[in-house]
Formats: C-alpha cells, structure tokens, sequence
C-alpha cells in the first residue's frame, strides 16, 4: 500500500452553532483516486475548503507529504501558499472559468507564477529575454497539452465562457493541470454531464493517476464515477465519517445504506428488500 499523501486528523469545523465537520480523520494515498462522498450537506465540501485553505479549520490537523519528505501543514497556510508551494489543487462544484478569456488564455493565466518569475517579475518580458521566451514558449506548450488531453484543442481561441458545461469542467480539470500539482481536489466533476461525459471524465482522471502519478481526492455524488473510478472512499453523514473503505467495502456497509436511503440502521434489511437490493 502506498503512503499518505494527504492525513486528515481530528478536523472540526464550526460555523456558530452548527458543526458542519465533527472530528474527521481519513487519508488519501500517493497515486491512489480517494471519494469523499455522503448525502446533501454531508460537509464534504467543507471539508474541501478546509484542505484548500478557504476555510481556516476550528480544529485539526491537514499534512501534505511530498516524495523528498517535505510537509506542509495546510491548516496553517494561506490559500496561494497551498496551491504554489504544497501543490495541492482544485475545482469548484460551480464552476469558476475567467468566461470572458479564451480558452488557452485560461491555462496561461494558471501559469502566471512560473511566468512572472522567469520575467523577473516584469522587466525581462518587458525587455524579451530569451529566457523569458522560453518560459513563455513551455507555458504555451503546457496548456496545448492538456487541452489535446481534454479535447479543447479545436475550442483554444473561443472564449471559454461560449463552452458547453461538459467542456467547461474539461477546462477547469486542464487549468488545474497547468500549475502540476501533486494532489488535485475535485469537487463533483461529473455534476451536470451525460452519461457519455461521465465516461470521457473516468478516462481523463485515470489517465491524470496513471500518466502524470497525480493524487485525486474527489467529491462526487454520481455512483458510476466513484464506484468506477475510485480506490478508497470515505463516507460522511452530518459531518461525521461513518465508513472508510475499498468501493465495495462501503458500497455493502449498512451504515451507508442507511445514511443514503434516510433511515435507521436497524430498518436497513427491511428498506433494502422493500427497495429491491
Ligand atoms: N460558510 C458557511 N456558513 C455557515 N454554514 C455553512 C457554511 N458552509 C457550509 N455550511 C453548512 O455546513 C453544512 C455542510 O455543508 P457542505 O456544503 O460542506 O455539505 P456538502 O456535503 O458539500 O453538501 P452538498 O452535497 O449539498 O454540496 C451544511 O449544513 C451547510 O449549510
């Protein structure tokens, strides 16, 4: 089994009275695709803001490990910082394009710190260094990539915004691509596609594991996507983890069951025959 890329411990998040996320601990494998599932307002994404650092925890420890050992602790840092530094990147359940940018410029403006780095920050590209070109000459080659890997190569001068939404979270996988991050963090990204979609999405998220060695960590409530896809899943129900296993693991817990058809773990068998499964 690999190792944590990503520990979760002990995390509790609090809005006023309401405990949104209630002593979460779980980990996420190197190399492995990891689904934070559980019903409406579970605190799945609550507890994607916590690992992205758009919430700032109550309570809790998030580490990020990288291969050469470093660690960053996530809770402590701020949001830019989890993205540049401890590569940790994500999308959103609503989308969040630049829609009045085209498509190719939304994946060099994710490339905007390599850039201005390799610009001195402004007066080499201002002043065309070669090596400014020549990072300028990568982020464009970088961003034809993944828009061949996400089939947007023909749309790469349309503005994103004329997308339809399939390709659109195509486009936000690809712009989260572009900053190579060691664990990507999607939030529901088949919500809103067809079947056929959903299909070409599986395909692109194993080929991001298998290809570049990407960690997913996933939120997804469409079932063909996670029980497809996913090595690990962690369940939430209010907040809490109530199961924590392989997909067929979970997908046979009673606690899940009850969790997704709204009834008491004692009443399982009974709903589960009513139910047909
Ligand atoms: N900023 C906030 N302020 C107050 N309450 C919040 C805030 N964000 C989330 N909550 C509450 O925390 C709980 C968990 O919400 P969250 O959005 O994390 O659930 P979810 O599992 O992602 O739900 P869904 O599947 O519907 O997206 C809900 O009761 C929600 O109303």
């Amino acid at each position: 089994m690999s190792e944590a890329i990503l520990s979760v411990e002990h995390l509790t998040m609090r809005f006023g009275g309401l405990i949104a996320v209630n002593d979460l601990s779980f980990e996420a494998r190197r190399g492995e695709i990891t689904a934070v599932i559980g019903p409406n307002g579970a605190g799945k994404t609550t507890v994607f803001n916590c690992i992205t650092g758009f919430y700032k925890p109550s309570q809790g420890r998030i580490t990020m490990r990288h291969p050469d050992g470093r660690t960053h602790l996530l809770e402590r840092l701020p949001d830019f910082r989890i993205s540049q530094e401890a590569k940790v990147a994500r999308t959103f359940q609503n989308i969040r394009l630049f829609s009045g940018m085209t498509v190719l410029e939304n994946l060099l403006v994710a490339q905007h710190n390599p850039l201005m780095s390799a610009s001195g920050w402004s007066i080499g590209g201002i002043l065309g260094l070669p090596s400014y070109g020549r990072a300028e000459r990568r982020a464009i080659e970088k961003a034809a990539y993944w828009l061949d890997k996400c089939g947007l190569t023909d749309r790469a001068d349309d503005p994103a915004g004329d997308l339809s939404y399939g390709p659109q979270r195509a486009l936000e996988i690809a712009r989260a691509m572009c900053t190579d991050p060691e664990l990507l963090c999607l939030d529901e990204p088949a919500a809103g596609l067809n079947p056929r979609e959903s299909l070409v999405l599986n395909d692109l998220l194993r080929f991001i594991r298998k290809e570049h060695g990407t960690s997913l960590l996933l939120i997804e409530h469409d079932m063909s996507v996670v029980m497809e896809i996913s090595d690990h899943v962690v369940v939430l129900d209010y907040g809490i983890k109530i199961s924590d296993g392989t997909p067929s693991q979970v997908r046979e817990d009673p606690k899940v069951i009850a969790a997704y058809l709204g009834v008491d773990d004692s009443e399982v068998e009974k709903v589960e025959a009513e139910v047909g499964l």
